[in-house]
């Protein structure tokens, strides 16, 4: 590709940026922005605060049961990942809604289908996840109580 093939493609980009009704000017506004869409998402989807709930559980019993720094560090990535991809399901699906509007398309049920796939695959392997961690300790505490 050349220079001004290069150039012509970069400004073609930018003329469809400008088409956004709004572009986040600095970096606060995209902040902002970014955690309206967290609040979003917290206010409407049931699940989104399930896993909120169930995320901070298991940090908080992790800190508790002072496990050690990796295994801290897997068991919040993992809450993370359900929470980022519960995140993108919100997302995808208000895309395919304002594509589709209130019609029945089978693209529309796969892409909202495989999304929601991709976030229950994310919770099941985090159940894994914290079952292998964090039952040996509570298991140990509650054989040292009785
Ligand atoms: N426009 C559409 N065309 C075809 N199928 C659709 C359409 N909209 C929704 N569906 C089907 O209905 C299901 C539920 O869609 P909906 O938009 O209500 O998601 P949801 O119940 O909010 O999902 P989640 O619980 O993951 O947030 C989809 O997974 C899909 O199978």
């Amino acid at each position: 590709m050349t220079e001004s093939t290069n150039t012509k493609t970069r400004n073609q980009n930018l003329e469809l940026r400008d088409l956004a009704w709004k572009v986040a000017p600095n970096l606060v506004l995209s902040f902002k922005y970014a955690w309206a869409g967290v609040s979003y998402a917290f206010s409407t989807q049931r699940n989104f605060r399930i896993h909120t709930v169930i995320g901070t559980l298991a940090v908080s019993l992790g800190l508790f049961l002072n496990i050690s720094a990796v295994e801290m560090a897997v068991i919040t990535l993992t809450c993370a990942i359900v929470m980022v991809l519960e995140l993108l399901n919100t997302a995808i699906e208000a895309v395919v809604d304002l594509t589709v509007k209130q019609t029945y398309h089978e693209l529309a049920k796969i892409a909202k289908d495989c999304a929601a796939g991709a976030v229950l695959l994310s919770a099941i392997a985090a159940l894994i996840v914290a079952v292998w961690i964090l039952l040996p300790p509570v298991l140990r505490l509650i054989i040292l109580a009785y």
